[in-house]
């Protein structure tokens, strides 16, 4: 069964939703962006999150301390990378905790795919570009790679059947499920059923 990550959450009926629907991953975004959550929120959200959903917070090039702290404050389960991070920065988060990594790639060509799959991170993700756009990239450019993998970047209700029937290990989703920029209970709710009526 493809797993699923449902990204960017910033609200408690963003919870409560996710809840309800019981997916691999919830995603709480610490990078600028629209969907960027505080310290202090996401500690909150994660508090009335069910406790078997792991939360994975999703950082631009964040020093590592900071990322550390909600790891050890128990904010988050998992630490995604979504900036410029190398094998050093992997190399030194891994001294400081020890949490499961995805690395995030963006995806123009063979190259950016070949690159990801050298990546030391637990998991790599496959995305269009510096997260949250919405946009997808050539999928066909991911039959190439030897490992499993996240898919992300413009996926929706309307292509999540295609999407898993690509055979990723997760699918990753976060401005699909939205209208007018919040999370869409109706939308959360068509992703998971089409991805999980795929098998
Ligand atoms: O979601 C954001 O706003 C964001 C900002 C900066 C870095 C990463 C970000 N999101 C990471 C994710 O995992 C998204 O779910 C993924 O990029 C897919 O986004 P979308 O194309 O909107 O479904």
């Amino acid at each position: 069964m493809v797993k699923i990550k449902l990204c960017g959450l910033t609200r408690r009926c963003d919870i409560k939703w996710a809840n309800e629907l019981h997916p691999d991953y919830v995603g709480f975004v610490f990078a600028g962006s629209r969907r960027r959550v505080t310290d202090g929120q996401a500690a909150q959200l994660r508090k009335i999150l069910r406790e078997d959903i792991p939360a994975v917070g999703v950082f631009v090039d964040e020093p590592i301390d900071h990322v550390a702290a909600l790891v050890r404050q128990g904010v988050i389960q998992m630490v995604q990378l979504h900036g410029a991070e190398d094998e050093g920065y992997i190399r030194e988060l891994r001294r400081a905790v020890s949490v499961p990594v995805i690395q995030a790639f963006s995806v123009r060509s063979p190259e950016d795919i070949q690159a990801a799959g050298k990546s030391s991170a637990d998991f790599i993700l496959l995305d269009h570009g510096t997260g949250g756009t919405g946009q997808a990239f050539d999928w066909t450019l991911a039959a190439a790679l030897d490992r499993p993998y996240f898919l992300a970047g413009g996926l929706h209700p309307g292509n999540a059947a295609v999407a898993a029937e690509l055979r990723p290990y997760a699918v990753d989703v976060s401005s699909g499920i939205e209208t007018e920029g919040v999370k869409d209970r109706q939308k959360m709710v068509e992703f998971a059923r089409r991805i999980r009526h795929t098998f």
